[in-house]
Parts: C-alpha cells; sequence; structure tokens
C-alpha cells in the first residue's frame, strides 16, 4: 500500500504560516494526544523556525491519561512546554494563557523596560486537518471576534480573536499535513480521523488497530468482543465479530466490511475508553501496558 503525500500541500502550507510569522509572538501547535508524533507535521521545527512556542495535546479526553503525562514530559526534555486540552469541552484554555504569558514573559518584560506599552500576547494555531483547530479557536473566541475589516483593494488584513486582555489569535489557523509516508503513520492518522477514510484501506486500518489493541489494551478489548483469547488468524476474529454482532450477507456469510467499520467506529467512539496510539520511546509496535 503507498499512500501518496503531496510536496505541493506541504509547499503551500509552509508558505502561509511563514508569511504569518512576523506578526505573531508564539505558535500554538496542536496535535492530537492519541497521536502526538504521527499528528506533527515532520518539518515544523523549520517551518516555524525560532519561534516560541506551545504544543497543545488536544483530544486529551480521549486519550489515555497516563500516556499523555509522559508525553508533556516527552516535550519537557526536549525544552518544548506541552500541556493536555480538550476544546470540545473547554478544558486548558485558561492555562492556555498562562503558558504562553510564562514562555514569553522574558520578551515581554524586555519590551516593558523600553518604555512599549503592554499588548496583548499574539499567537497563531497549527495544526494537520482534523486536529480540532476550528474547535479550539471558537472555544477561545467565544464572542470576541475582532473584525480588523477586509477592505477590497488593501491587502487583505489579519482578523484577530481577542481572549480576554491578554491573548489575540489569528482567525485563520495555519494547516500543517502530516507526513503519512510511513505505513503506520498512515494507519494511525486513519484510525483517529485524521484522514479521509477513503484515503487509505480501511480493512487494513482495522487489522492493524485489531493488532495493537491485542498487544496494548487486550483486556478492554477481550472484554468488549466477549472473546477469551486472541485467534490468531485474524480472518477468524472478524468471523467472531461478525457473527456476534449481526454482520452478515445473505446466507449467513460474514460481511467483512461490516465488521471492519464497526471496529472503526467502535475505537473512534471509545466503545472501549480512552486509547492512546502511541507513547515516547515506543512509537512503532510499542506495547503500552494496561491497568
Ligand atoms: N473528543 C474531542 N473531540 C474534539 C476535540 N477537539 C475537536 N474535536 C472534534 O474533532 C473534530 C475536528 O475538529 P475541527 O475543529 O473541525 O478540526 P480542524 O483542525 O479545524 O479541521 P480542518 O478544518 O479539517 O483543518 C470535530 O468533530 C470536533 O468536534 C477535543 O478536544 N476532544
Amino acid at each position: 500500500m503507498t499512500i501518496q503525500w503531496f510536496p505541493g500541500h506541504m509547499a503551500k502550507a509552509r508558505r502561509q504560516v511563514t508569511e504569518k510569522l512576523k506578526l505573531i509572538d508564539i505558535i500554538f501547535e496542536l496535535v492530537d494526544a492519541r497521536i502526538p508524533l504521527s499528528s506533527r507535521n515532520p518539518m515544523i521545527d523549520e517551518i516555524i523556525q525560532h519561534k516560541p512556542r506551545l504544543v497543545l495535546l488536544n483530544k486529551a479526553d480521549m486519550a489515555d491519561k497516563a500516556i499523555t503525562k509522559e508525553w508533556v514530559e516527552f516535550f519537557a526534555e526536549q525544552g518544548i512546554k506541552a500541556i493536555a486540552i480538550n476544546s470540545q469541552a473547554g478544558t486548558g484554555m485558561k492555562e492556555i494563557v498562562l503558558e504562553a504569558q510564562g514562555i514569553l514573559k522574558d520578551k515581554f518584560d524586555r519590551m516593558k523596560a523600553k518604555g512599549v506599552n503592554p499588548r496583548a500576547i499574539r499567537a497563531m494555531i497549527v495544526g494537520i486537518p482534523n486536529v480540532g483547530k476550528s474547535t479550539l479557536i471558537n472555544r477561545l473566541a467565544k464572542k470576541n471576534i475582532a473584525k480588523t475589516g477586509n477592505t477590497p483593494g488593501v491587502t487583505k488584513a489579519q482578523q484577530w480573536i481577542k481572549v480576554g486582555k491578554e491573548l489575540e489569535l489569528l482567525d485563520t489557523p495555519g494547516i500543517l499535513w502530516p507526513k503519512f509516508e510511513d505505513q503506520e503513520v498512515g494507519l494511525k492518522l486513519a484510525l483517529t480521523g485524521a484522514i479521509k477514510d477513503a484515503i487509505l484501506n480501511l480493512h487494513d486500518v482495522a487489522i492493524y488497530a485489531i493488532r495493537f489493541l491485542e498487544q496494548n489494551y487486550p483486556h478492554r478489548f477481550k472484554e468488549r468482543f466477549h472473546i477469551e483469547e486472541f485467534p490468531e488468524d485474524i480472518i477468524e476474529f472478524f468471523n467472531i465479530i461478525g457473527k456476534q454482532r449481526g454482520c452478515l450477507l445473505g446466507k449467513g456469510e460474514i460481511d467483512y466490511d461490516k465488521v471492519t467499520e464497526l471496529i472503526i467506529r467502535e475505537i473512534r467512539t471509545e466503545k472501549m475508553g480512552a486509547l492512546s496510539f502511541e507513547r515516547p520511546g515506543l512509537i512503532s509496535q510499542q506495547v503500552i501496558t494496561e491497568d
């Protein structure tokens, strides 16, 4: 299976972000807490250059809490501040402002010392598709979208969203592309809904998910599907689920497409609880010890 990764997309995304760097003090890099590395753009450091950044592990409600904590430590070891947030529920919103203030304290102190009037921190959100950029912007914005006007004939003005007095966000997030040349990265992105289902073979995604759960969350998986042991043959597993859940074609034959959809849906809708698909230091074929 080869997944195309279009260099054109990358170049465009990169330009968009680079153009705006001079307008902002800090980048909010949004990643999926379940797959913090696979949901990052591999060239992010180059793209944002030396701009200060805060990593936001979004959808933390769907990720394994203990593993998210490990990711926060992982980023800290690289000198990058990361916090877990849930944009949908609005958890962690205050921390975003506080952390940004902390990261930029020296810069703002220096400005103050030079007699520059205090102003709000200016930030931009960047992240891969579907990671929650719009949800976060809406959460932070409440109703404070500041229209700075798009006058025809004038270079398109930026619109800033006011978040209290302390923060202003660019209204358009930077869309970065994940690098899904690596098959496992692609499978994780598909499983978490970051790339369209049509792009990957869903059977491959489901098989990957089953094997992953078998290794990393065996108890929850067995409980959910009422199985004692994992069958060695993956087809046997599909047969068991198909019969159990009535995913059948005529004459009692198993509808493998339906079983596939069911497995992926069960994961995406957290029927087996919050799951993380990556753990620091064990990116590939990792073993996450179930509690
Ligand atoms: N559970 C959960 N769901 C979230 C969270 N943040 C966003 N979502 C959901 O994730 C999906 C994608 O969110 P969007 O805000 O549209 O993502 P986006 O990054 O703006 O997507 P693009 O416009 O494709 O770039 C939506 O269904 C959101 O409701 C979160 O913290 N927790």
